[in-house]
């Protein structure tokens, strides 16, 4: 059960609102994701306040106010979830019926939730942002992106900002996700990169253009790009998610912390993306961060679209992040546990790699990683001394049962910033 009044984006305390201390003991398995990888066996760890203050073997733990017996469980870092457009109304079924009957995806759909999400009031759609949100942390997501992108007018995705900016941890400006009906593109580019971007600018740090068929060019995405990168706002690109295109070379270009996608990959899109990472050490989490490759599996079976080449992203040294995608159009899952059970099985990641895709990758693609506490926010997406503590505890002793039992419900429990949520 989840209390709404945890959804808030910032908080602090316990569940009882102080700042005493609480050690959970008795964890079989404490995958950390930090930079060493450590998986710890036998495990403890203390949380104070909004942070993780002590972790190490069961049997050294230090006292504390409270004490929560883990019973061999599992404990690995809430989920980071980097890619959702949390802010609409209406569903899509019509559409995912026919596209299991043989249809392709198209971006046009866009504009039936676009027309949907216009049609209701603030509060509604606050509740039903709120309410996702609260799906999400009950799933074992603590930390949480969406993207506006279905009011496509000033007014519209300025109010799309500015909810999301009140229910989520990061909002990213998608005023450039489609042409609406009797647009010129032209002259919606230009809206997108004036008006609309001065409108959303107090509630957004990072802006995103969908660069593909039917939706943005590669000159349009360009100014978009250009436009959002002089007002200070860090980038993304939605990029070949329907046939290979300039996404990526884009992202590339203009060093974007992400393009989210990546289904059609040539061997230079792959080379390039590395080469992003050429100056980065893993090993310190030091260097200049390149532009990560959020692989988004839901989205992928719900398009019938190739996944993305996790395996090859991997090897070739590019990092990757891993993200529910949650949106009425191609992905309405906010699972990020069914994107880790599919990226194993079918995408050849070890559980590790998939969880800390879907974790520390999360922290990565929104500059939240370890060792990058910008704006005096605790980083997230790894469990490490300093941290914020957000925790996911299993109902298993291992990580693994995210795999070995597709589908089963495993959190058992959820604390979000040293605060317990489920
Ligand atoms: N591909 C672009 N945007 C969303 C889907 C939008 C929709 O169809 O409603 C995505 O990330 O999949
Ligand atoms: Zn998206």
């Amino acid at each position: 059960m989840v209390d709404p009044a945890l959804n808030n984006r910032v908080m602090s305390g316990n569940r009882n609102g102080n700042s005493g201390s609480t050690v959970i003991t008795n964890i079989g398995e404490l995958m950390t994701q930090d930079l060493e990888h450590r998986v710890l066996k036998d495990a403890a760890m203390v949380i104070e306040g909004e942070r993780i203050s002590w972790i190490g073997a069961a049997k050294d733990a230090p006292a504390a106010d409270e004490m929560i017996d883990a019973e061999g469980r599992a404990v690995l870092p809430g989920w980071v979830d980097s890619h959702s457009h949390l802010v609409f109304a209406g569903d899509r079924t019509a559409e995912f019926e026919a596209r299991m009957a043989g249809e392709s995806y198209s971006a046009g759909g866009i504009a039936v939730t676009t027309g949907a999400t216009r049609s209701v009031s603030d509060d509604e759609l606050t509740r039903l942002v709120r309410d996702r949100v609260a799906e999400a942390v009950s799933q074992g997501t603590t930390y949480l992106e969406s993207k506006t992108g279905y009011g496509l007018d000033v007014e519209n995705e300025a109010r799309s900002a500015r909810i999301a900016a009140a229910e989520v941890d990061e909002v990213t400006y998608l005023g450039a996700h489609l042409v609406p009906k009797g647009s010129d593109p032209e002259e919606y580019t230009d809206l997108v990169c004036g008006p609309m971007l001065d409108a959303v600018l107090p509630y957004v740090r990072w802006a995103d253009v969908f660069c593909e068929r039917g939706a943005f060019t590669e000159d349009q995405s360009r100014r978009v790009l250009t436009a959002a990168r002089d007002a200070g706002l860090g980038l993304r690109v939605h990029g070949n998610q329907l046939g290979e295109g300039p996404g990526v070379a884009l992202a590339v270009e203009f060093a974007a912390a992400s393009v989210d996608h990546v289904n059609y990959l040539s061997d230079p899109d792959i080379r390039d993306l590395a080469g992003t990472w050429a100056g980065w050490d893993p090993a310190t989490g030091s260097g200049p961060r390149g532009t990560v490759a959020t692989c988004l599996p839901a989205c992928d079976l719900s398009t019938r679209q190739p996944l993305a080449p996790g395996r090859e992203l991997i090897d070739a040294g590019v990092q990757i992040a891993m993200a529910a995608n949650c949106n009425p159009g191609t992905s309405y899952t906010s699972s990020m546990a069914f994107c880790v059970t599919t990226a194993v099985l079918q995408m050849h990641l070890s559980v590790h790699e998939a969880v800390r895709a879907a974790t520390y990758g999360g922290a990565l693609a929104l500059g939240r990683e370890s060792g990058n506490d910008v704006d005096g926010e605790r980083a997230v997406g790894s469990l490490a001394v300093g941290h914020r503590a957000d925790l996911h505890l299993l109902k298993a002793p291992s990580a693994t049962h995210l795999a070995y039992r597709p589908g089963i419900p495993l959190t058992h429990s959820v604390w979000r910033a040293g605060v317990r949520a489920v």
